[in-house]
């Protein structure tokens, strides 16, 4: 649909989570339609020694490591995997967001339960709005993504629930309407 990164969730409680097998399905499936995309392991729960061998294994480009559990010693293992590291965050985990202030590559700023597809407040971000590479998660959808990304201008938007018919299943069409409004905004 034009995204230019997409995320396998390996998170055991999700209902999104994947075998290893699916998710080298998906990384090739992506791959072959665009070489480009960006190919990223997602977890909230994975110790980061786990999500490093799954993640080498399934071999995607990047690790997204979700919630306040994962620190700086742990975005450093990813990086010195040769992966790259983002790191995915709540304003309840981090009230002032810096990208690359524990060795991420990426931040990504999310309601406070990853994949849940609550929104969050944007204008608590105030003055700490973070500079460069970060990417607006939470409860985004092909009707407010426009408006969010003029609101807060993120580097790129994140979505999971949004694009869904049903609880873990995508949805082609609301797929293809996210992209286009985040993409026009
Ligand atoms: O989607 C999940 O189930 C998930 C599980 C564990 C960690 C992250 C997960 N998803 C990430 O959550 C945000 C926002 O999701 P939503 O659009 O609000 O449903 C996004 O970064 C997903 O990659």
């Amino acid at each position: 649909a034009g995204a230019g990164a997409i995320g396998v969730v390996m998170s055991p409680s999700s209902p999104r989570h994947v075998t290893l097998a699916q998710a080298r399905e998906v990384v090739d499936a992506a791959r072959a339609v665009d070489p480009g995309v960006v190919t990223v392991l997602v977890t909230a729960e994975l110790a980061v020694a786990d999500a490093v061998r799954e993640a080498l294994a399934a071999g995607v480009d990047a690790v997204q490591l979700h919630g306040a559990r994962y620190g700086r010693a742990d975005l450093a293992s990813v990086a010195a995997a040769g992966l790259v590291p983002w790191r995915a965050v709540s304003l309840a985990d981090d009230p002032t967001p810096v990208v690359g202030a524990h060795g991420e590559d990426v931040l990504l700023l999310d309601a406070p339960v990853p994949g849940s597809g609550e929104t969050w407040d944007l204008t608590l971000l105030g003055e700490h709005r973070p500079e460069g590479r970060w990417l607006l998660a939470g409860g985004l959808t092909p009707a407010n993504v426009a408006d969010a990304v003029r609101a807060v201008r993120p580097w790129g938007v994140d979505v999971s629930s949004g694009v869904e018919s049903s609880r873990g299943v995508k949805d082609d069409g609301l797929v293809r309407a996210f992209v286009e409004a985040a993409l026009a905004a």
